[in-house]
């Protein structure tokens, strides 16, 4: 096998009849595939089904596999051939769980009717204790309609639901926060405001996701007005607050002070245009930022930022070099410069892979799975809930970004995801400054 070889399960049915195990063991073998485990998943009076777990060279070498097994006779069929990432989406990766448990009468009538009516009448009377008595202000909405999901473009919000859950998985994790996919199927501005409206009492956040640009910006602003709960376009600004984190770090470690710093943004969406206000709004001064289209480069003008012509030009003129467009490859080796700190940030593929720009010069360079969102929308929410905050403020996100570097390691961008102090420090950062600024309205 060579190293690149890939592991599938086979879901095998063969009648249940002994020997035709040996036949599809001998068919997979005969093509050079290695047998690893072999699970009986049923036992019928008639057909057996089988998950064999099998290494190939390649996928060609899978599908000889399958057609293999296939051939054998007619009873005898590959029912499905799925991978470990397929497995662990099987069924969905989420479920909604009851915190109580419902063993006896008693437990009916108090959790349930009869019980129950009485603190129905109690949030009546006073609907504020809504945030006591229901897990709505710990539930956030993860809306989307699938218009950016990450860089594979307009898919779809059944398709992007994968994306969705796994963000609730994040959410409870690394948050104790129960997350909502909301799939819709319009991007009209107005169709989306409404629907998010209609449904924002059963929430206490909004968590706007995969949504492309140029309509997420107005649905984020219309939400934010319209709403009194936090609402926040994790591409735009939780992306903004783990990216200014990686490159406070980064900065620190080259030497260069990242107010002087000439930064530069390719692609102006979502997640860039996002950043490049956040890197304004942390005091940097020069933020140069290019994109395909002209109404992207007009909205950075608006904010202050400088535009640039093209991708060439942004890599020769900055220090800094941010890229969040969905296109793999878009940066060459040769366009790095001597000592450039380069972050490629879109998922699923980078514009340049961190080793190849190390290689073509770059000082410190990261990609979209290292510097992650990941870092920031959880610990943000869990700071917003806490503190019972209306909306989610910049110098919030700054204050977070400030967390994030301050739970880095020593030597590396930004800390490892599954450290859990991260979002707990992200967490309180938050929401401290969410109660000085609810204390100075007050
Ligand atoms: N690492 C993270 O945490 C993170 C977070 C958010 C988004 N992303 C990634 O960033 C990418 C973009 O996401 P988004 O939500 O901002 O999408 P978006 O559609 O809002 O923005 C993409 C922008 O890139 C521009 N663009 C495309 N090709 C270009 C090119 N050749 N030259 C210049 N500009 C170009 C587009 O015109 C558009 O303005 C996705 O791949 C996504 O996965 C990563
Ligand atoms: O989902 C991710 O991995 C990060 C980000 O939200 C993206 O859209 O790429
Ligand atoms: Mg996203």
């Amino acid at each position: 096998m060579n190293v690149q070889s890939i592991i599938r399960n086979l879901i095998v049915e063969t009648p249940s009849v002994p020997g035709n195990l040996a036949k599809v063991a001998t068919a997979i073998g005969s093509i050079g595939g290695d047998i690893g485990d072999i699970k009986t998943m049923k036992i019928g009076t008639l057909s057996t089904i089988r998950d064999i777990s099998c290494t190939c060279a390649d996928i060609a070498q899978l599908n000889q596999i399958v057609e293999a097994i296939n051939n054998i006779d007619d009873n005898i069929h590959v029912r499905s051939v799925s991978d470990d990432v397929m497995k662990a989406h099987e069924g969905g990766k989420i479920h909604m769980t009851s915190r109580v448990d419902v063993r006896s009468l008693s437990d009916l009538r108090r959790i349930y009717t009869p019980g129950v009516a009485n603190v129905c009448q109690e949030i009546q009377r006073e609907p504020e204790k809504a945030h006591y008595y229901t897990s709505i202000g710990n539930t956030v909405a993860i809306v989307t309609d699938g218009t950016a999901i990450l860089g594979l473009g307009n898919i779809g919000p059944v398709a992007g639901m994968p994306v969705m859950e796994g963000k609730a998985v994040l959410f409870d994790q690394f948050a104790g926060i129960s997350g909502i996919p909301i799939l819709l199927d319009t991007s009209n501005p107005d169709e989306v405001v409404e629907t998010v409206k209609h449904i924002a009492k059963g929430f206490g956040g909004i968590l706007l996701e995969d949504i492309g640009s140029p309509h997420c910006f107005e649905i984020e602003e219309r939400l934010k007005a319209d709403l009194s709960i936090p609402v926040m376009h994790d591409d735009q600004h939780g992306t903004a607050v783990v990216t200014l984190a990686a490159v406070i770090s980064a900065c620190r470690y080259a030497g260069v002070e990242l107010k002087d710093a000439v930064v530069g943004q390719i692609g102006l969406g979502a997640a860039g245009l996002a950043i490049c206000r956040m890197l304004m709004a942390y005091g940097v001064k020069e933020v140069c930022g290019t994109d395909r289209q002209e109404s992207a480069l007009l909205r950075l003008r608006s904010f202050g930022g400088t535009v640039v012509d093209s991708v060439e030009e942004t890599m020769a003129k900055c220090d800094i070099v941010i890229a969040t467009t969905g296109v793999s490859g878009l940066i060459q080796p040769t366009m790095v410069r001597e000592g450039q700190i380069i972050l490629a940030l879109s998922n699923p593929y980078p514009e340049i892979t961190p080793e190849d720009a190390i290689a073509a010069g770059a000082s410190y360079a990261a990609d979209g799975r290292l510097v992650n969102n990941v870092l920031g929308f959880p610990g943000i929410f869990r700071g917003a809930l806490n503190a019972n905050v209306k909306s989610i403020t910049y110098p919030m996100l700054l204050a977070a970004a400030n967390a994030i570097v301050d739970a880095t390691r020593n030597g590396d961008l930004v800390p490892h995801p599954l450290d859990p102090n991260v979002h707990k420090s992200v967490a309180e950062a938050v929401e401290r400054v969410a109660l000085i600024e609810m204390a100075n309205i007050d």
